[in-house]
């Protein structure tokens, strides 16, 4: 695993993740009812097995050289970064909807965007859009007939919390019923491999949640899903592994564990009239940030630095000492070099 110039653990699933799919390959789903279980696919079949991307606009590099690969029953991956890293474009190139202008893209060992493939993955696109006329569950009975083995339509309406409105015109539906409804089409034939491009974006927390339930659920029976998100804490509260991506490169790919935790120390929060320079130049000091009447100090070593500052300034106060979160994590690494945060 990467991350930045490190190398991380290995590249297959933790142990425990290992586990858990074991055992969705052995047994059927508590309910009894069969209709989430499928024949596993293949261990050793990745899913997704990039080398080289490259993808150009012009002088643009959307994609400037992007390696990875995602295991069949892989999980949940999140695709991070900052806007115009080339997240959508990544997903666009694996879904056959983009040609790449250079590199090696495999799906399921196939090309991209053939038929084979398609039936064996579900997508949900920032821009996706359906026919007005049919209601949710028309939308449901038609896409599940392109799959081998599809969900029942009435599982799934509950599971998405779609039952209410379900027999109203898709035109009829609010913004957060109709992504509720597109991210159903996307999980209706169980497929290997989702892809799931900011499927919370203008949803409400409970319609969030019901969306992080479902998802789980997938990967429990074997699913690979792909979610980029600007929520961190939605990547934080659901992904396995978190790729980073930045100007069209991968910067860190490492378990979210991994990622967190390499910031390493501690952000050091208080209000305090020293300037950024001065506690820059301070012991294990490694960015320093504002936010409203609080300064926020990133430490490798906590106790060294906070010596140094209580020492610096005895009018020093509401202080505060925290692990850094995922969003520390990646404020830190998509920082143009040099740059204090
Ligand atoms: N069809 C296009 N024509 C020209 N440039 C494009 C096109 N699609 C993407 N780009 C450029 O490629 C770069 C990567 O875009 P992309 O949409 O993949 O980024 P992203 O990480 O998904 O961003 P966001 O978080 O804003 O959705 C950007 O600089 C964008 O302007």
């Amino acid at each position: 695993m990467r991350f930045g110039n490190r190398v991380f653990g290995h590249e297959t699933r933790p142990p425990q993740r290992a586990l858990t799919i074991q055992l969705s390959l052995n047994n059927k789903p508590s309910d009894g009812s069969g209709r989430m279980s499928r024949e596993a696919p293949a261990m050793t079949d990745a899913a997704i097995e990039a080398q080289g991307l490259v993808r150009t606009y012009g002088a643009k590099r959307a994609l400037d050289g992007v390696d990875l690969t995602i295991p069949a029953a892989g999980g949940i991956t999140a695709i991070l970064g900052p806007n115009g890293a080339g997240k959508t474009t990544f997903v666009s190139c694996a879904l056959g909807l983009v040609p790449l202008s250079k590199g090696r893209l495999r799906i399921f060992g196939g090309k991209p965007g053939t038929l084979a493939n398609k039936r064996r993955i579900g997508a949900m696109l920032q821009d996706s859009d359906l026919p007005a006329l049919l209601t949710a569950r028309e939308h449901i009975t038609l896409f599940s007939s392109y799959y081998p083995n599809p969900m029942g339509t009435e599982e799934l309406l509950e599971l998405c919390e779609i039952t209410p409105f379900a027999d109203k015109l898709y035109k009829k539906l609010s913004g957060g019923q109709k992504r509720r409804v597109q991210f159903a089409l996307a999980v209706v034939g169980q497929p290997e491999l989702i892809f799931l491009d900011e499927p919370t974006t203008g949803l409400d927390i409970d319609a969030r949640r019901v969306l992080w339930k479902t998802i789980r659920r997938l990967t429990e029976t074997g699913s690979s899903v792909i979610l980029t998100t600007h929520y961190l804490e939605e990547a934080d509260a659901l992904a396995d592994r978190i790729i980073v991506f930045n100007e069209g490169q991968v910067i860190a790919d490492a378990p979210t564990d991994e990622i967190r935790n390499a910031v390493g120390g501690a952000v050091i929060q208080c209000v305090t009239g020293i300037s950024e320079a001065d506690i820059l130049a301070m012991p294990a000091v490694l960015s320093v940030g504002q936010s409203g009447r609080f300064t926020d100090i990133m430490s490798s070593d906590a106790p060294a630095t906070l010596r140094v500052l209580l020492a610096a300034d005895p009018s020093l106060t509401d202080l505060t000492v925290k692990k850094p979160t995922l969003e520390d994590a990646f404020l830190d690494l998509t920082r143009p070099k040099g740059e204090a945060a």
